[in-house]
């Protein structure tokens, strides 16, 4: 369980207070490319400017920004990558996170923080988007969020291959299954295995896509629509719900883990992924903090905890029910079967 701090300093206000200007200065320098920039070399401001948008007073502002914050650290009249910075923040490198940033957190998650004192007194415009469906009514929203999912969410889906065995299902429905990352994952790592994904018209025309250049077409199938109020396949030996209890209604989760009950065979295993906090709800602080991000577009959000999830398993009838860390500080997996 995470033990939170209880601050003592104003310096420490100010850094949570001002934290918005340090995320503001890193997708910035993604947007005009700076990492990839001083990759592997050192620049003065002068030569940043020459080869990148900037102008040398917006260089050197930016570059000293950056330093400040240990991005980019200062080599002699130069500037140059941190560590973290060339490994993680340069196009082409393995690990490179710098496009889900750009697009998934700075072009959507940061516009819509500033939504959030609306969403928390319930008091959102007609325009301002407060769900999912209303989101990924417009096409380029749901392809720009999708494709960035995608990438974070393979990574989980061979994680949970090992840590769920479904070498004896046939059938998986993966509700809200977006662009079909865990589908992948788990049909990869299970030959016997077929999926339905259901999730949103415009979501699935992105993940289709997907699927095609994977070769699973023949696999992985959509059933466009809202989970909440369109029908489901009427059975399989394994359902999936990664994400969604952040993004519906709190109390539409309860039904949700009834509806998997139902639509199981006997035997099969119920998977769901998501933020969740510590029962002591001190953090983790990552969980919390997305979990606050939800409910900026989708305001009846639950700041739910795993025991609660394996609670409404438990009394939807599931047994064996485990709670494990998924992503360590933000993500958890809670698991159970349906009694054969
Ligand atoms: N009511 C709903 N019906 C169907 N899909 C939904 C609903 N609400 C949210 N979603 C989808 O839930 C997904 C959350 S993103 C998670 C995608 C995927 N399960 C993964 O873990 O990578 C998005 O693709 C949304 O479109």
């Amino acid at each position: 369980m995470t033990a939170a701090r209880s601050l003592e300093t104003a310096e420490e206000i100010s850094d949570i207070a001002f934290g918005f200007m340090g995320s503001k200065a890193l997708f910035s320098a993604l947007h005009v490319g700076l990492f990839s920039i001083l990759s592997d070399t050192t620049l003065t401001p002068e030569e940043v400017a020459a080869k990148s948008l900037l102008d040398l007073d917006r260089a050197t502002t930016l570059l000293t920004a950056l330093t400040s914050l240990g991005l980019v650290r200062k080599d002699g009249a130069g500037f140059t990558n941190s560590p973290a910075a060339e490994a993680f923040l340069v196009k082409g490198r393995k690990y490179d996170f710098g496009d889900y940033l750009r697009f998934q957190i700075d072009r959507q998650m940061y516009p819509f923080m500033t939504q959030l004192n609306d969403a928390l007194t319930d008091s959102l415009d007609q325009d301002q988007v407060a769900s999912y469906e209303d989101w990924f009514s417009d096409p380029e929203e749901a392809r720009l969020y999708s494709r960035s999912q995608h990438a974070g969410s393979l990574g989980p889906g061979r994680g949970l291959a090992k840590m769920v065995d479904l070498s004896t299902a046939k059938t998986l429905l993966d509700v809200g299954g977006g662009t079909g990352a865990f589908s992948i994952s788990l049909c990869k790592a299970y030959p016997q295995l077929t999926s339905t994904i259901l999730d949103f018209p415009n979501v699935a025309s992105v993940g289709e896509e997907f699927i095609a250049e994977e070769g699973l077409s023949d696999r992985i199938a959509y059933r466009p629509g809202n989970a909440l109020t369109d029908p489901w396949p009427e059975s399989a030996d394994a359902v999936l719900m990664s994400y969604l209890f952040s993004g519906v209604p709190g109390s539409a989760i309860p039904g949700l883990v009834r509806k998997a009950g139902e639509v199981l065979a006997p035997g099969g295993r119920f998977m769901v992924h998501d933020f969740m906090v510590d029962e002591n709800r001190e953090g983790p602080k990552l969980a919390a903090l997305w979990q606050l991000q939800h409910t900026a577009f989708n305001p009846e959000a639950r700041s739910i905890t795993s025991a609660y999830v394996a609670g409404l398993m438990e009394a939807a009838g599931f047994d064996q029910v485990r709670t494990e860390v998924m992503i360590p500080g933000m993500t958890m997996l809670v698991h159970g079967r349906k009694p054969a």
